[in-house]
């Protein structure tokens, strides 16, 4: 099988090199190669270039991509796919005055979509969940991070990444899976937290990593929910049983999280609405990924991630959707790069290499995902016609994207 995309306007993140991630000042350039074309064989790209060196070149299938642009398709690294239900009612509640620390408090929000989680069954999950990701495909997105943490029991958590692991098989997206058993205390917890940990460290870790569920560990480090010892005990475990730390951190309070996250080695640092200077400094010298939630701030009202101050600092930065019920419940990673343009103050090439090479970075993938380059997966996009590219993140909620390519197939 074999595709040749022609005539394109401007093929964005060519990379001669095979870069990793970029970060600081880079990030405000975006390399990109005008009136080109590119040729798949089966899963890969095998060539691209200006359109006219373009010999006699044999393909079973052919796009003219006159007046588009393209692109790699998105890279998620920070989402909760797998969900039993939604909480409009929760979304109502906000509106109406309570935070989400209040709806919480009142047995709402992640202890919510795990009742319904724990009681719905698997095919079922499943079918629901096939459904979305079928969904963020269209939208753009060739490969993401999906994590557990609605389960919240050693039951309900397997069943949560069998799920994930079925996602990953039956569908041509690259799937990460993240064993987040450390989501919140279940109720019967609440009195001695500390056996909630050793279940996670005794049972869970181990199962899950017998059965090779999950690639990552991650714990919402967050007053409230689990503590700096509490999430360096899990994040120890977890790497003993060969998953690595990416956590969420610093949403609504700074404490030491990062640190924390550096400290471990973790692959990233995931959502850092509240930051202080020692947070970015820490930052500095390590191999951690920023990552920004912005769909996160936007639906519940909470600060927006410094991602200004922390690119200026010399710092990657990525984006994520983090698809969630309760505090994003869009997995539209074109929504997300129109909000790090217009309420993070990112370019668009800042906002397109966080959500391509630097989000592939935050999974661990950045080899083979996130830039054309040549021996990297046949993951890209082909938008409408469209004047720059700038008009991505420019139009937000347009659906622009004409075409996905997923490991060589059209979508
Ligand atoms: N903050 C922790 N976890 C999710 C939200 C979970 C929920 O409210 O269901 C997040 O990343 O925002
Ligand atoms: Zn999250």
């Amino acid at each position: 099988m074999s595709i040749l995309i022609k005539n394109i306007k401007e093929l964005l993140q060519v990379r001669e090199n095979n870069v990793t991630l970029v970060k600081g000042a880079d990030m405000k350039t975006l390399p990109t190669l005008k009136n080109a074309y590119v040729l798949i064989e089966h899963d890969t790209i095998v060539e691209y270039g200006s359109m006219a060196d373009l010999g006699e070149i044999e393909a079973e299938t052919i796009i003219d991509a006159t007046g588009k642009i393209v692109l790699p398709t998105w890279c998620d690294s920070h989402t909760h796919l797998v969900y039993a239900g939604n909480r409009e009612q929760e979304f109502v509640d906000r509106i109406n005055g309570l935070s989400y620390e209040e709806i919480a408090n009142r047995g709402g929000g992640i202890l919510n979509s795990a009742a319904k989680l724990q009681n719905m069954d698997e095919d079922e999950l499943y079918n629901i969940s096939a459904e979305r990701l079928i969904n963020v495909m269209k939208q753009g997105t060739g490969a993401i991070e999906i994590k557990s943490g609605y389960g919240l029991t050693v039951e309900a958590e397997l069943k949560m990444l069998r799920v994930i692991k079925r996602l990953k098989q039956e569908f041509p997206i690259k799937v990460r899976a993240t064993f987040l058993g450390a989501h919140a205390f279940p109720k019967q917890y609440k009195e001695q937290p500390d056996s909630y940990i050793d279940l996670i460290v005794n049972e869970m870790i181990p199962l899950v990593s017998r059965e090779r569920l999950a690639d990552f560990i991650d714990v919402f480090c967050e007053k409230g929910y689990f503590s700096l010892e509490q999430t360096a005990r899990i994040l120890e475990a977890g790497k003993a049983h060969g998953l690595t730390p990416k956590i969420h951190v610093n949403q609504f309070n700074a404490f030491g999280g990062v640190a924390l996250g550096v400290k471990h080695q973790a692959l990233s640092v995931d959502h850092l609405e509240i930051m202080t200077d020692e947070d970015v400094e820490v930052l500095k010298n390590s191999n951690t990924m920023p990552v920004g939630l912005p769909a996160c701030s936007y639906f519940i009202s909470i600060p927006y991630t410094p991602a200004r101050q922390i690119i200026d600092a010399g710092l990657p930065f990525a984006l994520a959707t983090d698809y969630n019920p309760g505090t994003s419940p869009t997995g539209n990673m074109n929504v997300v790069v129109s909000a790090g343009c217009i309420k993070m103050k990112m370019t668009p090439e800042e906002a397109i290499n966080a959500a391509t090479i630097n989000g592939a970075y935050a999974m661990g993938i950045s080899n083979m995902y996130g830039s054309i380059c040549r021996g990297k997966k046949a993951n890209l996009m082909i938008t409408k016609p469209i004047s720059s590219y700038n008009y991505l993140p420019y139009a937000f909620g347009d659906n622009l994207i004409d075409q996905v390519i997923i490991n060589g197939s059209i979508i």
